[in-house]
């Protein structure tokens, strides 16, 4: 497995694993309406290499790198599963689908059964990657062997991975970091202060912990890059767009609903399952009813604080 690689998703974070897999050959990235040529006005100040193809007709590489967001990839796989079938397909998106509950993988294993389905995640600003700075990520596929493989084509100088079989914990660590980081950018945005954001990150991280371990991962992946240190990243960093939007909610202000908050339609997921299946997440919880207008940042800290003392 080498070379032979595509990315289908040509927003930001596509863009920047296109530029950066570019490194070691040929890449090609697909969009579904590429209505710019040179720079994607998605990841501005970023020019393609040569060595990335741009097209709108869906490639047919050996490795696939899907790179559109959780919340479309229903979508995107009713289009698109026939084509990608067969294949090693790696997820990108970190969320889980608000309408089916399942995970990206999940999803992308079901819409294609005769493909190796893997994952890419972990503290990774596409706009870090694009401009070649230092980053280590995570390759998670329960096939050790195809993972092994896949960790080596997607590595590049300065790009590290991990890898690990535990699919689950390393997805879940990807999607519920973002609905801490919002959590910590209303801490940050509502003027709570440094200490409560420490608070936030430390209860969000058992909360991950807790859902992760619900839905079958290992509580171990979840201290590694998909989990931990993603949640670093974008709960401390005005880079992240899900910290930004909970800044935006904290102060009152709006958020240009164009821009993707992975976050938020994943706590949605996250509150619904955690009612159904009685795991306490209530940072998360909170973050949806912040996110639906259903309760205020004032009532949100109240209920947090006012729980029955527990040990940690
Ligand atoms: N940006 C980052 O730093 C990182 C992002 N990620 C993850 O990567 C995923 C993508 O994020 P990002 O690239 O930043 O998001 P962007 O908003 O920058 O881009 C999303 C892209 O997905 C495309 N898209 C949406 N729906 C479809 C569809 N049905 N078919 C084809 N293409 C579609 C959009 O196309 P169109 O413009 O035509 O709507 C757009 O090009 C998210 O899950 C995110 O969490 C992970 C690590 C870092
Ligand atoms: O996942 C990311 C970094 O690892 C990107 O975070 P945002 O989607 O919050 O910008």
């Amino acid at each position: 497995m080498s070379g032979n690689i595509a990315i289908l998703g040509a927003g930001a974070f596509g863009t920047a694993l296109a530029v950066a897999l570019s490194a070691n050959g040929p890449v090609t990235l697909w969009g579904r309406r590429i209505g710019w040529s040179g720079e994607n006005p998605a990841l501005p100040g970023v020019r393609l290499p040569d060595a990335v193809t741009v097209t709108e007709t869906l490639p047919a590489a050996e490795i696939l790198l899907l790179a559109v967001p959780a919340q479309a990839l229903s979508g995107f796989l009713a289009a698109h599963a026939a084509h990608l079938d067969g294949r090693a397909l790696v997820s990108c998106a970190k969320g889980i689908d608000l309408a089916s509950g399942q995970s990206p993988a999940r999803m992308m294993s079901s819409a294609c059964p005769a493909a190796v389905v893997a994952v890419l995640t972990g503290p990774s600003f596409a706009a870090d990657i694009a401009r070649g700075l230092p980053t280590a990520l995570t390759l998670a596929c329960a096939d050790a062997a195809v993972g092994h493989r896949l960790q080596h084509a997607l590595s590049t100088a300065v790009l590290r991975l991990y890898r690990t079989t535990d699919v689950t914990g390393a997805e879940l660590g990807g999607a519920l970091k973002n609905v801490i980081a919002i959590a910590a950018g209303v801490a940050i945005g509502a003027g709570l202060g440094d200490s409560a954001r420490a608070a936030i990150i430390s209860r969000g991280f058992a909360e991950m912990t807790r859902f992760a371990v619900h839905r079958g991962a290992e509580a171990d992946t979840l201290t590694g890059l998909s989990g931990l240190g993603d949640l670093v990243l974008t709960a401390t960093s005005e880079g992240s767009r899900n910290f930004r939007y909970g800044l935006a909610l904290g102060r009152g202000e709006g958020f240009d609903p164009a821009i993707t908050v992975e976050g938020a339609a994943t706590a949605r997921a996250v509150a619904a399952i955690a009612a159904a299946e009685s795991v306490e997440m209530p940072i998360s919880t909170l973050i949806a009813g912040l996110a639906a207008g259903q309760v205020d940042v004032k009532k949100a800290m109240r209920l947090l604080l006012a729980r029955p003392l527990k040990e940690e």
